[in-house]
């Protein structure tokens, strides 16, 4: 048995983290505070954060092989290089739905940049529902929509092998799989591999680790659940001290922490002094599984 130690690692008072990445080779991770605009780097080693302010609400943030980061700023693909803080625009989404941004976003193993969009919230979870879409930003920049329809677009990772694309919608309240060609980077047959409890509430950030489970943040829940998408089961809940948990994602040495990220917006007075520590980084340790590392977008 492993015992499980979870610790705020940075009080970074975010209205709405998310996107964290590991990022090996600065020993840092990297995670966007969506409404504040800004993109964010903390330094494990030396503990301290370095912050670029974009234009537009900043949803999730990626690794380029070429250098620098490639992030979803507002309803633009962007790539952000981080010494003179500048962001280029790659493509543009969505253009005749003004009231949507991009939320969440992660490579895929060949490199493309997938990231969703959403109708911007009033409140958190209150927004016109089925304005967003899937999309993915291939390395030539050229994009591909997958499907319209979304809610909330969510959670997205890869099966170890390559071959299942897993995706959250979080209004439909589960975990879905495609059939996922890596070559073409074409998505097929959707199913559900697991419906959320009532109390786990919405499906946000997801990621995968070393032996093909996820891990799902759930927004309001407070929690982060393991689940096996094979035979549909939940494996484990992890209780963290906020309930706003927006997304995970493995990291530090060897990729055996986990990193979770959490929202502040939405917590009244009352639960913001139940939960000080709201729109910080968490850090897990002790769960006795890796993560694996983040791949880089080629283009
Ligand atoms: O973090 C995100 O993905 C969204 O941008 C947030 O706004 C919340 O998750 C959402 O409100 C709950 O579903
Ligand atoms: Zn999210």
């Amino acid at each position: 048995m492993s015992s499980i130690k979870i610790e705020c690692v940075l009080r970074e008072n975010c209205h709405c983290g998310e996107s964290p990445v590991w990022e090996e080779a600065s020993n840092s991770l990297l995670f966007v505070d969506i409404p504040a605009k800004k993109v964010c780097r903390w330094d494990s080693l030396s503990k301290q954060v370095q912050r670029v302010t974009v234009d537009a609400p900043v949803s999730s943030v990626a690794l380029r092989q070429l250098g620098g980061y490639v992030a979803t700023v507002g309803t633009k693909f962007c790539a952000l290089n981080w010494e003179d803080q500048s962001t280029v625009v790659l493509a543009t989404v969505d253009k005749e739905k003004k009231n949507n941004r991009f939320n969440d976003g992660k490579v895929d193993p060949a490199g493309r940049y997938f990231a969703g969009t959403m109708a911007e919230e009033t409140a958190p979870a209150v927004l016109e529902r089925r304005q967003g879409s899937l999309y993915s930003l291939f390395p030539d920049h050229h994009v591909e929509k997958y499907f319209d329809q979304v809610d909330i677009s969510n959670g997205l990772d890869w099966s170890l092998d390559h071959k299942i694309f897993y995706y959250i919608d979080s209004l439909s309240y589960s975990v879905d799989a495609f059939d996922y060609d890596l070559q073409t980077g074409k998505i097929s047959n959707r199913r559900s591999v697991y419906k959320l409890e009532k109390e786990e509430q919405i499906p946000d950030g997801m990621c995968i680790d070393v032996e093909g489970k996820l891990w799902v943040a759930c927004y309001n829940g407070g929690r982060v659940i393991h689940l096996d998408p094979e035979t549909g089961k939940r494996l484990q809940t992890v209780k963290l001290p906020v309930g706003k948990t927006t997304s995970c994602c493995f990291g530090g040495k060897d990729y055996s922490e986990m990193y979770v990220t959490c929202a502040r917006d939405g917590l009244d007075s009352k639960g913001l002094l139940q939960q000080p520590e709201a729109g910080g980084i968490f850090k897990i340790t002790g769960l006795g599984v890796k993560g694996i590392p983040p791949y880089a977008y080629t283009g």
